[in-house]
């Protein structure tokens, strides 16, 4: 499988890098980024897998988060990916619409025309990526997983799905219940058509009422988010947490929006809850 470095920007005493490979999942040329912690270059270390939220590329996160300067000193490498397949014949929304199609892939595997031979995005995140990168990265075999509003619903969903993966989740403003706001419905119903039996696999308050985990699990949310009335559902998933038995983390931060200030206030508590479980120390937190 071959990775080709794009970029590489010294940062925190690692490297920020970026790479493009050919993905046989999502039938074209992808980029993703990573930062590599400085323990990296003497060491493998664990990684944090982030998904990004509507709109985002792998930029959005690496330029805006202030995540490295935390993961550098923890020795965590960040694997960003992006949102959806891209470039010439991946199909996007016909009206542009920023909620569907390209930088709206919803880490899901679309079943339906015209989305279906590109937009496996699922499978890319739990499969494909991971294992190019264990391949050609200096990574442990540990991996958590994160992400935010859109990626947020990605990360838990795929926790939920396969907790053998990973040692921890957490979620910034997730779309916690897909199935009942209008993002989701519109997303869900062109990748997976409109029966909606279809769609509960993909929503992380159903699935934690179904399933239950016990995998640690945290997830920050903005009070004066102006998404979390309409598109977010919050409470459907603390609903779940109570009904399944599930050890969720949940915390309402008044004065916190949508936006990168959110994530940027928030994530070095984030990375040191990872740490606590990459890095097999419950001390670190
Ligand atoms: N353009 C839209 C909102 C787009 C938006 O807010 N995107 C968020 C993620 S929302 C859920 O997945 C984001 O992360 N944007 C990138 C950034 O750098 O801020 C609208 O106008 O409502």
């Amino acid at each position: 499988m071959a990775l080709q470095q794009l970029t590489a920007q010294r940062l925190f005493e690692g490297w920020q890098k970026r790479f493009s490979h050919r993905s046989k999942t999502l039938q074209c040329d992808m980029q993703f980024s990573v930062y590599l912690p400085p323990q990296a270059e003497f060491h493998q270390v664990p990684a944090l897998y982030w998904l990004s939220g509507l709109t985002c590329t792998d930029e959005n996160f690496s330029a805006k988060s202030g995540a490295q300067r935390i993961a550098a000193e923890l020795g965590i490498a960040l694997i960003i990916p992006d949102t959806s397949p891209r470039g010439e014949g991946v199909p996007d929304a016909a009206d542009g619409a920023y909620d569907l199609g390209l930088g709206a892939g919803f880490y899901v595997n679309a079943t339906q025309a015209p989305w279906q031979q590109h937009y496996q995005m699922y499978d890319y995140i739990t499969q494909e990526l991971p294992k190019l990168c264990q391949a050609n990265l200096p990574l442990t075999a540990q991996k958590s997983i994160s992400g935010h509003s859109m990626g947020g619903h990605g990360a838990l969903v795929i926790a939920l799905r396969e907790p053998e993966l990973f040692c921890a989740v957490s979620a910034f403003a997730p779309i916690a219940n897909p199935v009942q706001c209008d993002w989701g419905k519109k997303a869900f119903s062109a990748y997976l058509g409109e029966d909606q039996c279809n769609w509960d696999v993909y929503d992380a308050s159903l699935l934690m009422t179904k399933l239950g985990s016990q995998l640690p699990m945290l997830v920050s949310q903005g009070e004066a988010d102006q998404f979390m009335a309409t598109q977010l559902f919050p409470e459907q998933l603390r609903q779940a947490a109570e009904a399944s038995g599930t050890p969720l983390q949940l915390e309402i931060h008044p004065g916190y929006d949508h936006s990168y200030y959110f994530i940027a206030s928030f994530i070095e508590q984030h990375l040191r809850f990872h740490a606590g479980y990459l890095l097999n120390n419950p001390l670190v937190e």
